[in-house]
């Protein structure tokens, strides 16, 4: 059993400019981490590397003991990926994706179809089951989304802002069925803007500021840094100012 879920080192990718500058992170299995920066500070980035959707200029991502740049293939089919934007096929119902998704991972029919009945019903989507997903709302789609990526049985769960726009059942219905799949010994990454999702979901918070981690820990961690008892609103405010900061100072 290798001993991370995730293990990033020195991690950088640039565009114009540097948006990822040498991020090192260990995430246990079963871990349930959340990360936590301002709009543009490679959040999304750093996910989209580790899905193997963009190549780093520099660095190293292991997932579950498997060097996903080396072998990506290998890397993918233990991880999920769901991104803001659901992508859905408009003219399949949902169970037809959940088959064909369930087909191109060679999920055996039996156990595609249990686990499709399952995350439908997990997920509130029963009801829709057979109407196509060209009429769904992007909430339903990104539920629709989630199940797709789940059927394979990942060991690893990565969501980019998996709870937005989302209404507070949906919301609750998906905050369960990644409680449930933690409990279970799965590891699950997600960015988030809604702070009280990572304080009451994740155990451990990483904070991202222009492209670097700058911050992580338990919530209680966390806390003692800053030096005292406040919400994670404040805590998250005080570690990106100082960030923000000692990289002016850095330059
Ligand atoms: N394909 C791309 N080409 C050029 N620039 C990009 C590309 N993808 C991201 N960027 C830039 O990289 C920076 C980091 O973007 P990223 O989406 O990783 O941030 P984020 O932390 O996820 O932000 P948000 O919270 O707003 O989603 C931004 O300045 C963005 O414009």
């Amino acid at each position: 059993m290798p001993t991370s879920a995730l293990a990033l080192s020195g991690l950088t990718k640039s565009f114009e400019r540097p948006v990822v500058r040498g991020v090192d992170l260990t995430i246990r299995p079963g871990e349930f981490y959340a990360l936590l920066g301002p709009n543009g500070a490679g959040k999304t980035t750093i996910l989209r590397m580790v899905a193997g959707l963009l190549r780093p200029d520099a660095g190293s991502i292991t997932v579950l003991g498997v060097d996903a740049l080396a072998d990506p293939v290998a890397a993918k089919r233990r991880m999920a990926w769901v991104s803001d934007e659901p992508m859905v096929y408009d003219r399949l119902t949902p169970l037809e994706y959940l088959d064909f998704v369930a087909g191109l991972w060679q999920v055996e029919p039996v156990r595609a179809k249990a686990s499709a009945h399952e995350l439908i019903d997990w997920l509130d989507l029963a009801p829709h089951a057979n109407e196509l997903c060209g009429g769904f709302s992007k909430g339903m789609l990104q539920k629709v989304a989630l199940a797709g990526a789940l059927v394979h049985d990942p060991d690893l769960i990565i969501l980019d802002e998996p709870l937005t726009g989302l209404d507070a059942g949906s919301a609750r219905q998906v905050k369960d069925v990644l409680r449930q799949r933690t409990a279970s010994g799965v590891t699950v990454i997600m960015t988030t803007h809604i702070l009280e999702v990572a304080e009451r979901m994740a155990e451990r918070i990483g904070v991202i500021a222009d492209g670097r981690l700058i911050a992580e820990g338990t919530l209680a961690q966390l806390r003692a840094r800053i030096g005292r008892e406040t919400t994670l609103e404040e805590i998250f405010l005080d570690l990106v100012a100082q960030g923000q900061s000692s990289a002016e100072d850095a330059a």
